[in-house]
């Protein structure tokens, strides 16, 4: 490049491909109510966190949009262990939920693991039970026939549908959570997208040496700016997956920040904002997991 400092990544549009995707399912959806299906997403909040509320509420806004149902278990911040297994309990045996989600973080002192472990797995929106984590693992060719984990499976279709192919590409992902860092690699790498995935996280002792060679980043560190542009190889496809939220003193207002310093735009070939990125991704792959356990409720109904 001759002037740097005028190069500007193209957008990875999350907002956009995510408002297409749930053109498509609202299709799916109608298919489904022609058999008298009506998909229904419960969630299970507990506590007053505004973050999560906020998470929870656009989900089943998004529901409203593709006309999908709302089931609510809204617990207090003081339920027990015992309170909010029943809620998964309820969740399990309601035939009017399809698929549901226990919105993450759990209070302290909560046994977060146990409570996953007794969502149904065929109920499972997130793709996070033990079981569908297993079958991620297990069916690394073939047919995918089990709910895939929200944010890896965004990541994979924001991709594809902006014609980018994953075969072959060294993809270095930055952060070792449950629900991205360690589960994507398990999908980018299955034998139909072919990536090369490492895996690193804050505790790697030279991270550029590791994201400067990669073709893809997926920054999902949870550190604001981590991703700096001297980072970033000239033309790589950088993920901005990360949220932080930083409260200013001064006025107590919110504002997220991403992992991926906004410079690192005057470097990458593409560049998935936040937000706008991964973010509104995450949400429709959760629709998506919802509508396809409903499919095949009624596939296995015959
Ligand atoms: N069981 C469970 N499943 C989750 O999938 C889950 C969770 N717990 N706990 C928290 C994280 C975080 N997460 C986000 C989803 C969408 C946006 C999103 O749509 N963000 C908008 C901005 C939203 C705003 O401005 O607040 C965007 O990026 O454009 C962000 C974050 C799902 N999570």
């Amino acid at each position: 490049m001759s002037d740097p400092g005028s190069h500007r990544a193209s957008v990875l549009d999350g907002a956009a491909t995510a408002r297409a995707i749930k053109g498509e399912l609202t299709e799916r959806v109608a298919a489904l109510a022609a058999r008298g299906v009506v998909p229904g997403l419960g969630t299970v909040l507990v506590g007053a966190d505004p973050g999560s509320q906020a998470y929870v509420r656009g989900k089943h806004r998004d529901c409203a949009e593709v006309g999908i149902a709302s089931l609510r278990e809204d617990l207090p911040a003081t339920a027990s262990q015992a309170d909010i297994e029943a809620a998964v309990a309820r969740l399990n045996a309601d035939p009017a939920c399809t698929g549901f989600i226990v919105q993450l973080p759990l209070p302290a002192g909560i046994d977060t693991n146990r409570v996953l472990e007794l969502v149904d797995p065929a109920k499972d929106a997130d793709g996070l039970h033990p079981t569908n984590l297993g079958r991620l693992v297990l069916r690394v060719n073939g047919p995918i026939d089990s709910p895939l984990p929200c944010t890896p499976r965004g990541i994979l279709e924001l991709l594809v549908r902006h014609g980018i192919s994953l075969a072959g590409q060294d993809v270095v992902v930055v952060g070792r959570g449950t629900t991205v860092g360690r589960t994507i690699g398990l999908l980018l790498t299955r034998r139909e997208f072919n990536a090369t995935v490492t895996l690193t996280h804050t505790g790697t002792h030279d991270l550029a040496e590791h994201t400067r060679h990669a073709d893809i980043i997926v920054a999902a560190a949870g550190v604001p700016g981590i991703i700096t542009a001297d980072l970033v190889k000239p033309g790589a496809i950088v993920l901005d997956v990360g949220v932080t939220r930083v409260v200013s003193p001064g006025t107590g207002s919110t504002t997220l920040v991403g992992d991926v310093d906004p410079r690192v735009a005057e470097v990458a070939g593409w560049l998935s904002p936040n937000p706008g990125g991964v973010g509104p991704m995450t949400r429709a792959m959760l629709l998506a997991n919802v509508v396809e356990a409903a499919e095949r409720a009624v596939i296995a109904a015959g």
